[in-house]
């Protein structure tokens, strides 16, 4: 079954740059009312102006929204109901990689993360009245494999990827679909700037091998719109690299039961 993007509201965390503002993009391409959110104000409102320029004044906003904060969380989906009258679409993609400030991180892609799915449910589950919908969670390769250079951070998207498989089996309640998105190294600012030695502790040769195959924001904005209209795959993590066809991750079963 294809969901229909047009019409519907999606709210993008993170949304100013890099991976976020081209999820933006794809979404009013395809119809969708566009809620830009960051903390980068000033580069939130240029971006949030270029989408109105292009797409119409009144299909997009900005609002400011850390998601560290309770109440920038909350302010979010209330001004964003109050603006477009629901949220149907919430991508989680505000993500840092920092592995000095590592608590921020955890903050940040973990706790953050899963404040606004909890919101998301509270507006959007039919259980509370709501009338269902999709959250992607940026997770990454990270998030389902080892990685000595960045463990905290491979940590965080580990959680992203436990989080969101487990609130898949509950979906059949909730009436809002759960997946993550699981991409290799993408070409944003903060990957290029992955060698800065207050962020990772990776070795530059590793770093260069890396670097030599980036996908572009377009490649995981593209998955990130499939998962949304592909309502057959909900609750499962979509691997985006450059080296293999995109497929789903399958995790090998541990219970014997
Ligand atoms: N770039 C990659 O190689 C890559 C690969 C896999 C997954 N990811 C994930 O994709 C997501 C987006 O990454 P990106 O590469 O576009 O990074 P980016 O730095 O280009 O964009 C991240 C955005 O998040 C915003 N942000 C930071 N802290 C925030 C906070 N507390 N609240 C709200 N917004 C905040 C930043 O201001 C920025 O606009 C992240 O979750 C990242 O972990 C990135
Ligand atoms: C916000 C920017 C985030 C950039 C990071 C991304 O999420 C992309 C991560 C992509 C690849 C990471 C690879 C890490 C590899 C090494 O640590 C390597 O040695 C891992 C080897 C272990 C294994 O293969 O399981």
């Amino acid at each position: 079954m294809t969901y229909d993007i047009k019409g519907k509201t999606a709210i993008v965390t993170g949304s100013a740059r890099g991976i976020g503002k081209c999820i933006c993009s794809d979404l009013l391409k395809k119809g969708a009312n566009v809620v830009v959110s960051d903390t980068a104000e000033d580069v939130g409102n240029e971006t949030t102006a270029e989408f109105q320029k292009e797409f119409g004044e009144s299909r997009v906003v900005f609002i400011r929204c850390n998601v560290t904060k309770e109440e920038d969380l909350q302010n979010l989906y209330s001004k964003a109901i109050a603006t477009f009258g629901y949220v149907d679409i919430v991508v989680n993609n505000a993500g840092i990689l920092n592995e000095e400030n590592w608590k921020l991180m955890m903050e940040i892609n973990v706790t953050g993360l899963i404040r606004s799915c909890q919101l998301a449910l509270d507006n959007m589950s039919t259980k509370n009245k709501g009338k269902g919908g999709v959250v992607v969670n940026l997770a990454s390769v990270a998030g389902l494999m080892a990685g000595e250079g960045s463990k905290v951070y491979h940590a965080s998207k580990h959680a992203v990827y436990g989080y969101t498989r487990s609130q898949y089996l509950t979906q059949g309640t909730d009436n809002v679909r759960f997946n993550c998105v699981c991409p290799f190294l993408v070409d944003t600012a903060l990957a290029q700037d992955w060698d800065n030695s207050n962020r990772t502790f990776l070795t530059s040769d590793l770093i260069e091998k890396l670097k030599a195959h980036m996908l572009k924001t377009e490649d995981i904005a593209e998955a990130v719109i499939f998962l949304i209209e592909d309502e057959s795959n909900a609750g499962k993590a979509y691997l985006v690299t450059p080296f293999q066809k995109w497929d789903y991750y399958e995790q090998p079963s541990v219970l014997p039961f």
